[in-house]
């Protein structure tokens, strides 16, 4: 496993900034009110996750037509806040891209993918999903695809690419099976995205780009909830989060 520069971390163990609890309780203490201690101790990222639940709990008409643009929004303003605890998240796969599952629950499915240069998805579909990227660090590029004899994500034969575009560092990229099929690959020596699927995604189409042949693949993780995860296609307590 290849890991993030500067990281020190390893697959088993976590580390917690008992520095930053100092600061916020010091800070609520001169303030002299009572602060819930459990949010001042939350993370953005974990922030992040609880909004995103939020808007498919209380705004989300259901998990295939909604605001795309609220979530966006969401995606949007953490990658450009400048943190970087996703970074606890993302663990570096040597033999293709890495799919780290951060959060799951009925309508939604939220995972840092990493990804090094030359590690390519196959060209996929997102099963009538709508799908949000989020690109944290690195750049991607997407290359879109439709079939030749419908111009559509539907048809027979041969794909032509349709699109190429990149998904740069600050940037969040979106895709249903109305717009496309597509590829990513990483720009950069490595990159890394948050990719957010509503309703979550266990197997897809992969299709070979002369043929039109379509194939399932099922989408397991390389880990769950920062934990190495041994052959499981679906996320360990689900809907815990
Ligand atoms: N949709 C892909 C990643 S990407 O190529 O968009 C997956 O979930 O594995
Ligand atoms: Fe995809």
């Amino acid at each position: 496993m290849i890991s993030l520069e500067n990281s020190t971390r390893s697959i088993h163990s976590h580390s917690h900034s008992q520095h930053n609890q100092g600061v916020h309780a010091t800070v609520s203490k001169l303030a002299d009110q009572q602060p819930d201690q459990s949010e001042l101790c939350e993370k953005p990222f974990e922030q992040l996750v609880k909004q995103i639940r939020h808007e498919f709990t209380f705004s989300q008409p259901d998990g295939t037509f909604g605001n795309s643009q609220a979530i966006e929004d969401l995606l949007n303003r953490y990658i450009n806040e400048g943190h970087k605890d996703w970074n606890e998240y993302a663990f570096f796969c040597p033999y293709g891209y890495s799919r780290n599952l951060v959060a799951c629950g009925e309508q939604f499915e939220l995972m840092v993918i990493c990804w090094a240069k030359g590690q390519v998805s196959p060209i996929h579909n997102h099963e009538g999903q709508r799908c949000w990227m989020a690109c944290a660090k690195g750049q991607l590029q997407e290359t879109q695809f439709l079939f030749e004899n419908t111009m559509s994500t539907h048809g027979e034969g041969k794909l032509l690419e349709s699109q190429v575009t990149t998904i740069d560092e600050g940037s969040v990229g979106y895709i249903t099976d109305e717009i496309a099929l597509h590829v990513i690959q990483s720009l950069e020596p490595v990159s890394v995205s948050i990719h957010l699927y509503s309703k979550p995604i266990y197997e897809c189409n992969i299709y070979c780009p002369t043929t039109g042949k379509i194939t399932r693949k099922k989408l397991g993780y390389y880990t769950q909830y920062k934990e190495h995860s041994p052959n499981h296609n679906k996320p360990i307590l689900c809907q815990q989060e």
